[in-house]
């Protein structure tokens, strides 16, 4: 490999224009793209394989940050990350390679300021070094890594310059001795600009997804054909209850720790603004809402009448059930990134809670719904499962409600005019996101549009 790490990365650019559009985190994808332009890169660990960092630049003026390994030989398990030759050296994604995450582990423990790039352990944290690295399989906007059955590293793609919500609102939550958020770890951090490119956190090796705690409910509901949702083993009611708590504590002790403000019709009249601004551009691209558009215009301005204005605070942003995860003490919210949508300025404003509520509200509904895509309510045993499935969505958005209200911060419920418009906001959301991502699921959301006209 060349020992100019600029060099050798701006060397792989054809490979990397070829590359990038096939990964998940990749925010245009599917697009061709005509440009990459390799911004700095440092080469944190040499020999064979060889460590590389790098931030690149594509033409739509996203920045990427890649760790980039260098090997003479590739191994079988790394083929398929494979992204180009370096002269006859093999680059890879090196996110794959339990050897190179090794190094990196190294780094978050021993902490190191050299090439600009800054490794630094939260005050009091020890990391225990020498665990085996494995890749989180799941499709993610990011890349993350586990460490043994200790941490999970993440690596944000698209760093931002400033402050980094996720790494910000866990330290805040945490400082407050709350239990439903990992401990921070360790940051890396940009010398130079300050961006936030990594956070290391507590691994909880116990836990499982909301998602698939609250799938497998409506499979066993939809198994039983006959039995309300109440009646069979799975129900999911306690859990959604308790799920509700934790998102009401969660709020609690974020306005404890970063204060909650009322504001009013300016700043209300903003965020219908934005409401309807949302809409514009997903009826541009999707025209099966169009019918809807008078009905969601009006949910979205029944907000502007609300006189005694609107509690904000710094919230989760993004909730729904794949943020959640059950351990064997409780609930805990995960990826305080924000709204993936959403500029990075936009992410850090202080914003009404309930938007996290309806987030979570919006999740049982996919949850119950998506097993179902295909169904046809016209004949009588669809009929009869998206019955069910709509009973199970209303008992868990109930009980989450519920256990939410308990906490005393707020009951979702008597609040309707805002849930209201800020579940139909989250549904046109998803409306657009489907159908780039998933079109065979747009109808979900589609549908409870349909429901709340
Ligand atoms: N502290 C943790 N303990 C256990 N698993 C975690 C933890 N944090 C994240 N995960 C797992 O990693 C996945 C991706 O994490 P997330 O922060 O949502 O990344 P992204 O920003 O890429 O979506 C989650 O869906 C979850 O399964
Ligand atoms: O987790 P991300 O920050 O990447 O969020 C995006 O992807 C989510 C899908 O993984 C998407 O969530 C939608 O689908 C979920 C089921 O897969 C469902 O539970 C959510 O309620 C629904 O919004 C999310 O909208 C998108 O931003």
């Amino acid at each position: 490999m060349s020992t100019r790490p600029l060099h050798a990365v701006a060397s792989l650019t054809d490979d990397l224009r070829a590359w990038l559009p096939a990964q998940r985190w990749f925010a245009a994808k599917g697009r061709e793209l005509s440009s990459v332009r390799v911004e700095r890169a440092t080469l944190l660990s040499g020999g064979d394989p060889a460590l590389l960092h790098a931030v690149i630049e594509v033409d739509d003026g996203e920045r990427y940050q890649l760790l980039i390994g260098v090997r003479d030989e590739l191994t079988d398990q790394l083929h398929a990350s494979f992204i180009g030759k370096l002269g006859e050296s093999f680059a890879y994604e090196a996110t794959q390679d339990p050897e190179l995450m090794a190094v990196l582990l190294d780094l978050l423990a021993h902490g190191s300021d050299e090439g600009g790039l800054r490794w630094e352990r939260e005050p009091g944290v020890e990391v225990v070094t020498g665990l085996r690295a494995r890749p989180v399989g799941v499709e993610q906007s990011n890349t993350s890594v586990v460490f043994g059955y200790h941490y999970i590293f993440k690596l944000f793609r698209r760093p931002v310059p400033g402050k980094n919500r996720d790494v910000e609102l866990h330290r805040a939550l945490f400082r407050a001795g709350s239990k439903q958020v990992a401990e921070p770890v360790a940051v890396v951090e940009d010398g130079g600009e300050g961006a936030v490119l990594g956070f290391a956190q507590r691994y909880f090796a116990d836990a499982v997804e909301g998602w698939a705690m609250a799938t497998a409910s409506v499979r066993d509901l939809l198994a039983e054909g006959d039995l309300h949702a109440g009646e069979v083993g799975g129900d999911f009611a306690a859990e959604a209850g308790r799920l509700g708590t934790a998102v009401a504590q969660v709020h609690a002790d974020l306005a404890a720790q970063l204060g909650a403000e009322t504001v009013g019709a300016d700043r209300i009249g903003g965020a219908v603004d934005q409401m309807h601004g949302r809409l514009d551009a997903v009826l541009a691209e999707v025209p099966a809402l169009a019918e809807h558009e008078p009905m969601l215009r009006a949910a979205f301005d029944a907000v502007r009448g609300l006189a005694e204005g609107v509690e904000v605070q710094h919230v989760h942003g993004d909730l729904h059930l794949g943020q959640v995860l059950r351990t064997t003490t409780g609930w805990v919210l995960i990826d305080f990134e924000g709204e993936p949508a959403s500029r990075p300025d936009e992410r850090l404003l202080m914003r009404s809670p309930l938007r996290d509520v309806a987030g979570m509200l919006r999740s049982f509904d996919y949850a119950a719904l998506h097993l179902l895509a295909g169904d046809d309510a016209d004949t009588q045993a669809d009929h009869q499962r998206l019955t069910r499935a709509a009973e199970w969505a209303d008992r868990n958005r109930s009980a989450f409600c519920a256990g939410y209200a308990a906490v005393g911060v707020g009951d979702p419920r008597a609040q309707t005019v805002l849930l209201r418009a800020f579940e139909l906001d989250k549904a046109v959301y998803e409306v657009a996101y489907e159908h780039r991502n998933r079109p065979d699921w747009v109808g979900i959301p589609l549908a409870a549009i349909r429901r709340a006209g």
